[in-house]
């Protein structure tokens, strides 16, 4: 069963040694990137057109509109940005596609109805006027970076996006008017655009794009900014415009001109276009666009991230390393190996300090090296892995680089003991309250999460286990403390990186096991009764997104292999390892895989912002894997778990 799996895994490895794979789901990227391109006077070559234009159509409702993500209920939001790619990349008005869109998102309002993004987006085409968009000034980066609300301390991809924002807000950037912008501007509008009251336009939202309502305090700040907007001193917009010019240059240089995500990546490349048409940033950034690129079975859509290829290959070292068939994988471990130690970030990001940049030497990425935001748990995956292959002699990661990411993960401690992604928590909670987005939340501060403070604490204490004389002890417990505040008290943990509450509670229980919890502590015993009460009837557990968008656990209509195995291994680390739960668990797993080794496609199981749902292509071959590896193989699991004594001894679930 494992062995086959193994199989699979090493098979499906690049000859870099990682795992890489689909990254789509959302389906408010690639509109944004053809918007872009249009913007610029460019469409996608004729391979691409074709390839999202299968994609977009392949995921197109029943109702006619499309979904934030390919499993969402319709938004205005991608609706009209979708409806808009597909008229950009050449489909007719008349097609019967694009009149059930219609259909959907005109009586919806057409644009006046989107989420905020869209009618900026649609602002940048000409399809929607400025004057309908809450402000986004510039200026907001010449204010003293002491304020709590200066924007340096918006969460990174929140301010990577809201920043070539402001710049084209400032410069009112629109795309030159062509035949077809006029007759969009005539299909988009359940009323003559002319007639359009833009005032009236900026507070309004469809229900179906209303995720956070506008809050008073949000609405008392776009009043203020509204009014700045109309006395605006031409000579500050200037500086301001320059600022913001400086600080996307930095974030250009310092990410290769991948950018941190494809928002900003579109955006920046529109910037460049306006400031330097034709200059070597316009350039460089269209050279690097293709890096977004997905061609998968269901069309060509713009990926979530330059890739996912860190992320996955930590956890399928991890996994392989559980098997217990270290030694039949060696050459696909010796590969990943040699693929972490080549994606370290090795430098800090010029001028961090200058550019609000945290500094970076040390850590790992998501995706790789040149994209130049390491991450805390991404970094702490990676540690462990490297730690992993250490004894197997397969680790290229030397000492003193490997002390330089517990260097980095030391770095990002928050106050109140957790992690965070990118950057230690620098806003107050409150500004989230200012949230604008309409469809995301949690989108303006980096706070601490479970998944992320779990993935720390296991790194160090493994450190810990591989350098006694490292001194990350208060470091550990000050996490495990964080872990146990945020338990939920119907004894599980919600996740946010991943749906949902069984992907927040793996983490949560690994990381209090990996400090030594003892399976008696009421902690993990209540995780544990929480996860036999969402076992289904036949053995397997099942989650959908709508768990993290009601913050409620949503079963879907089946079990799912990633959601049992995530429960599975949450068992075998509070010491259920032996159970009845486990036991029918781990048959359930058994019988659904397939004779080829893998497990059949099931709904996604990535989400971002609660409410946006992406997809891991490789978490279906690592975390089965994983989990038969531990819960279904008694003797993979060394001691009874109650044998376990405090913080800092080995748990028993821990494979070498
Ligand atoms: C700015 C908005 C609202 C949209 C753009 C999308 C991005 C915010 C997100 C797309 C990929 C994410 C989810 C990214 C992926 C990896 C995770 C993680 C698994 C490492 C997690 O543990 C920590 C947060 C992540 C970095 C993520 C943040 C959000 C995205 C970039």
């Amino acid at each position: 069963m494992s062995s086959r799996a193994r199989d699979v895994l090493a098979r499906t490895q690049e000859a870099d040694g990682s795992w890489k794979g689909d990254y789509g789901g959302p389906l408010f990227l690639s509109p944004v990137y053809v918007a872009g391109l249009y913007v610029m006077g460019r469409i996608p070559d004729a391979r691409t057109r074709d390839g999202m234009l299968v994609h977009l159509r392949g995921h197109q409702n029943e109702d006619g509109g499309w979904g934030l993500d390919v499993e969402s209920p319709s938004l205005v939001f991608t609706t009209v940005l979708n409806y808009v790619a597909l008229r950009l990349m050449g489909v007719g008005a008349d097609d019967p596609g694009l009149v059930r869109a219609r259909e959907w998102f005109l009586p919806r309002g057409g644009p006046l109805g989107s989420g905020s993004w869209g009618k900026f987006v649609l602002a940048l085409l000409g399809l929607y006027e400025y004057d309908g968009l809450d402000p986004a000034p510039p200026e907001l980066w010449l204010l003293p970076r002491a304020l709590p609300f200066h924007p340096s301390r918006l969460w990174c991809h929140c301010r990577m996006v809201y920043l070539p924002m402001g710049w084209l807000f400032g410069r009112r950037a629109r795309a030159v008017e062509t035949p077809l912008l006029a007759e969009l501007r005539r299909e988009l509008y359940p009323q003559p655009y002319a007639d359009v009251d833009w005032k009236r336009a900026r507070s309004r939202v469809a229900a179906s794009d209303a995720y956070t309502p506008r809050s008073a305090w949000l609405r008392a700040v776009n009043r203020v900014l509204g009014f700045y907007e109309r006395i605006h001193s031409k000579r500050l917009r200037a500086r301001a415009l320059d600022e913001s010019l400086a600080l996307i240059r930095a974030e250009d240089e310092a990410t290769h001109y991948i950018c941190i995500g494809p928002i900003n990546k579109v955006l920046n490349t529109v910037v460049w276009h306006l400031a330097r048409p034709d200059g070597p940033e316009v350039r460089a950034h269209l050279e690097r666009l293709p890096d977004y690129l997905q061609h998968s079975p269901d069309g060509i859509k713009v990926n979530g991230y330059n890739s996912s290829q860190l992320w996955d290959t930590a956890f399928a070292v991890q996994a392989l390393v559980a098997s217990g068939q270290a030694e039949e994988a060696r050459d696909t471990l010796a590969r990943a190996g040699r693929f972490l130690e080549a994606e370290q970030v090795l430098e800090d990001p010029p001028h961090a300090a200058r550019f609000y940049r945290h500094p970076s030497r040390g850590g790992w990425p998501f995706s790789t090296r040149a994209h130049g935001w390491p991450i805390s748990d991404c970094t702490a995956e990676a540690l462990k892995a490297c730690l992993l292959l250490e004894p197997l002699g397969l680790n290229h990661v030397p000492r003193e680089r490997l002390a330089q990411a517990v260097e980095f993960i030391l770095s990002l401690r928050n106050r109140d003991g957790g992690w965070a992604t990118y950057e230690r928590q620098r806003g107050p909670r409150w500004l989230e309250r200012l949230n604008p987005s309409d469809v995301f939340a949690g989108i303006m501060v980096d706070t601490s999460y479970v998944e992320c403070t779990s993935a720390c604490v296991q790194a160090l204490v493994a450190w810990r286990r591989a350098r006694p004389e490292a001194s990350v002890g208060e470091a550990i417990a000050r996490g495990v403390d964080f872990l146990r505040r945020t338990q939920r008290p119907d004894g599980s943990w919600e996740g946010s990186w991943g749906v949902c509450f069984s992907y927040g509670t793996w983490f949560a229980v690994s990381g209090l096991a990996a400090a030594g919890t003892r399976t008696q502590d009421p902690a993990l015993r209540r995780a544990a009764a929480f996860l036999k009460a969402q076992q289904r009837e036949d053995g397997s557990w099942s989650e959908t997104v709508r768990s993290c968008r009601e913050r409620r656990w949503v079963d879907g209509p089946t079990g799912h292999a990633v959601t049992t195995s995530w429960a599975l291994l949450s068992l075998v680390a509070t010491g259920d390892a032996d159970s009845e739960a486990t036991r029918r668990g781990v048959a359930w797993l058994r019988a659904r895989q397939g004779a080829d080794g893998r497990w059949p496609q099931e709904p996604l199981a990535g989400v971002f912002n609660r409410t946006c749902a992406i997809h891991y292509d490789a978490y279906l071959r690592i975390f089965p894997l994983w989990a038969l590896s531990l819960a279904g193989a008694p003797e993979r699991r060394g001691l009874p778990r109650s044998a376990i004594g405090n913080e800092g001894v080995e748990p028993c679930w821990s494979m070498r």
